[in-house]
């Protein structure tokens, strides 16, 4: 059994601590290759991120203007009422940026095509930067995928399933986040947030200068609260990982749940689980509520203090009312990106947790490639474990196999029997490279096994489980899994070969009978039997059988065992072998103890061992059918 840990989410939390180091940030930020494709789509949706930005920064210069265009002497009755006033006197000598000069109709019109413009450009900045997105997204997932399946199987021990999942998913989704809406909404940001000051110093210098003078106290702001949200955000979905564990592991075995009455029991320890995500996600929006409180107090603070040194400086003539306007509409918008900006920074701290676990995955070596093609290799089948020893990585102290030596001429057909644990699915994993051994040699054919091309290798040999997995799909494709590109006919002949045809054509739709989750449950004799027709279309020189322990009935049991002889004919058989009465026949029957090969021999040969574990076990089961019957 698959020994599993906490490791993954583990190992992801003394980073939580981590400051976000140059260094950290590039790794992370390294996750932006994927958009690298699609980088003149990107470059486009860049154009119009300026062009929309540019229109909107035009707003408070158009305000200005219309404002100035309300007071202004084309209007000749206003012009009148006004001139008493010296501050409209003031501006009838000066426009915003002295552009030229527009009545308010005109004014108008003009503002109103700036944000159609502007509606327009958006569009298009947010369609094209989806594009990207979705695009880079699709390639992460795939990319992402495609180094799961390939990973070796003690990833999976370490990795429980729950939490790869949710590398796929949430993590996955929180960087589509940062790719579609905070990227294109930093450089909006910073772009405001330098064009806006530039303008404003061009309106007055000295009204800048006391404008900025709140900006120390938000950059500290940010970069305190910003710390602690970042820990928190990353603690939240660590524990939300744990808790989709929870639920997949819970649903994936309900029979399990069930038959234990365990559904309160689990309900408690989802509810427990929820709680510590709760917990975490109250901090976090405790953090993030006061941030964004705190800053909005200031940024509504600055804009007071502008309005009264403003003020004062209109009142000393030297600043015109209509450049007071917009010189505050201004740093409003500048107001608003510096708290964007904080808000894009927690953003980032969480999609660096994100990816840093994403390309935690992307990193690992994979043992096979999904994308270069193989050149098949057709083995024999003679098979010699040469005094192989072996522990499980996760294990390494226990030596669960010690100084295995067995040969299997191509084409015959041994037995490995013994009590549980003994280490009989052990040395099958290690044929098919499953783990690498720690001493000795294992060869096919004469050649070491390591020097074979691991899909080459696995392509010759097919395994017939204890327990049969089929896949959510047609009885059809769940065959031609021995074989993708099988034709019809093949996978009709694998199945009548397989003793599965009969039962195949009783139902209604037959080879379009869907399986699996949503559809017919087939029974441990069907299984098995489409497990046989699958490794029948792949037709490989070595066969595994891991005999199911639970007995068949009698009827179903002939026609799996019929359907087996048929099967390991011609090939080279290592049985894996529970029910002694199946393997009479095979050529040579290993009886291991305790990772070592204690007898071996034909069953007549091991049976004549009066005081032998083989002939015990013999007659243990025998004793226990005849209990039984
Ligand atoms: N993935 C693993 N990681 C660590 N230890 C393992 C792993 N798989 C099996 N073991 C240990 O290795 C030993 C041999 O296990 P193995 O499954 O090979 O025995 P077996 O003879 O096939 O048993 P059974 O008849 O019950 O299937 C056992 O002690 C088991 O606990």
């Amino acid at each position: 059994m698959a020994k599993r840990s906490d490791r993954f989410g583990d190992d992801a939390s003394p980073q939580d601590k981590k400051k976000i180091t140059k260094e950290g940030l590039r790794k992370a930020l390294s996750i932006f290759r994927f958009t690298a494709p699609y980088k003149g789509t990107f470059a486009i949706g860049f154009i119009f991120l300026i062009l929309s930005q540019i229109t909107s920064m035009s707003v408070p210069l158009l305000m200005g203007q219309m404002v100035a265009s309300i007071l202004s002497p084309n209007n000749a009755q206003q012009m009148q009422a006004m001139s008493s006033n010296p501050m409209m006197q003031q501006m009838q000598s000066s426009s915003v940026m002295n552009l030229p000069k527009l009545t308010l109709d005109q004014m108008t019109l003009l503002f109103l095509a700036i944000l159609a413009a502007q509606a327009l450009f958006s569009f298009f900045r947010v369609y094209t930067f989806s594009r990207v997105t979705e695009r880079s997204i699709r390639d992460i997932r795939k990319e992402l995928y495609g180094k799961m399946i390939s990973l070796p199987v003690t990833f999976f021990e370490k990795n429980r399933v729950g939490e790869l999942m949710s590398r796929i998913t949430s993590d996955v989704t929180q960087l589509q986040d940062i790719l579609s809406v905070t990227l294109a909404e930093f450089f909006r940001q910073i772009f405001t947030l330098i064009g806006g000051i530039c303008l404003i110093i061009y309106f007055s210098g000295k009204l800048t200068l006391f404008m900025l003078s709140t900006f120390p106290i938000l950059v500290v702001a940010a970069f305190f609260f910003g710390k602690f949200i970042r820990k928190n955000s990353k603690k939240v979905q660590d524990e939300l990982a744990q808790t989709n564990v929870i639920v997949e592991e819970t649903l994936q075995s309900v029979n399990v749940v069930k038959a234990f009455t365990n559904e309160a029991f689990e309900v408690n320890r989802y509810t427990t689980s929820l709680e510590k995500v709760l917990n975490w996600a109250l901090r976090t929006a405790t953090f993030r509520g006061s941030f964004i409180s705190f800053i909005i107090f200031v940024l509504f603070g600055a804009i007071v203090g502008v309005v009264w040194y403003g003020g004062h400086l209109v009142q000393n003539h030297e600043l015109t009312f209509d450049k007071l306007l917009t010189f505050i509409i201004y740093t409003g918008f500048i107001g608003g990106s510096v708290g964007g900006l904080g808000d894009i920074y927690a953003q980032i701290q969480r999609t660096i947790g994100a990816s840093e676990r994403i390309l935690e995955i992307l990193d690992e070596e994979g043992e096979v490639s999904t994308n270069e093609p193989v050149t098949p290799v057709h083995v024999k089948g003679e098979i010699v474990y040469d005094n192989v020893a072996f522990a499980y990585p996760s294990r390494p102290d226990v030596q669960v196999l010690k100084n295995i030596s067995l040969k299997v001429e191509a084409g015959k057909k041994i037995a490995l029997v013994g009590y549980s644990g003994g280490g009989k699915s052990t040395i099958v994993g290690l044929l098919l490279r499953y783990y690498r051994l720690n001493s000795g040699k294992i060869l096919v054919d004469g050649q070491d096994l390591q020097s074979y091309n691991l899909t080459a290798l696995r392509q010759n040999i097919a395994v017939v489980p204890q327990e049969v997995m089929l896949f959510g799909g047609t009885i059809r494709e769940n065959i031609a899994y021995g074989k993708p590109n099988a034709t019809e006919a093949e996978i009709i002949e694998a199945a009548r070969k397989a003793n599965a045809l009969d039962f195949i054509e009783s139902f209604p739709e037959k080879f379009d009978t869907i399986v699996g989750e949503r559809g017919v449950k087939l029974s441990g004799g069907q299984r098995q039997r489409v497990a046989i027709a699958r490794a029948i279309l792949k037709d490989p020189a070595i066969l595994v059988l891991d005999e199911a322990t639970s007995a068949l009935d009698s009827e179903s049991e002939k026609l799996v065992q019929d359907a087996l002889d048929k099967l390991m004919q011609n090939r080279t058989t290592i049985i894996i072998a529970h029910r002694l009465a199946t393997i009479r026949n095979v050529d040579t029957i290993y009886v291991l103890r305790d990772g070592e090969i204690a007898e071996s021999g034909s069953h007549e040969v091991l049976l004549a061992q009066e005081e032998g574990i083989y002939a015990n076990l013999v007659k243990l089961q025998y004793e226990s059918s005849i209990l039984s019957e």
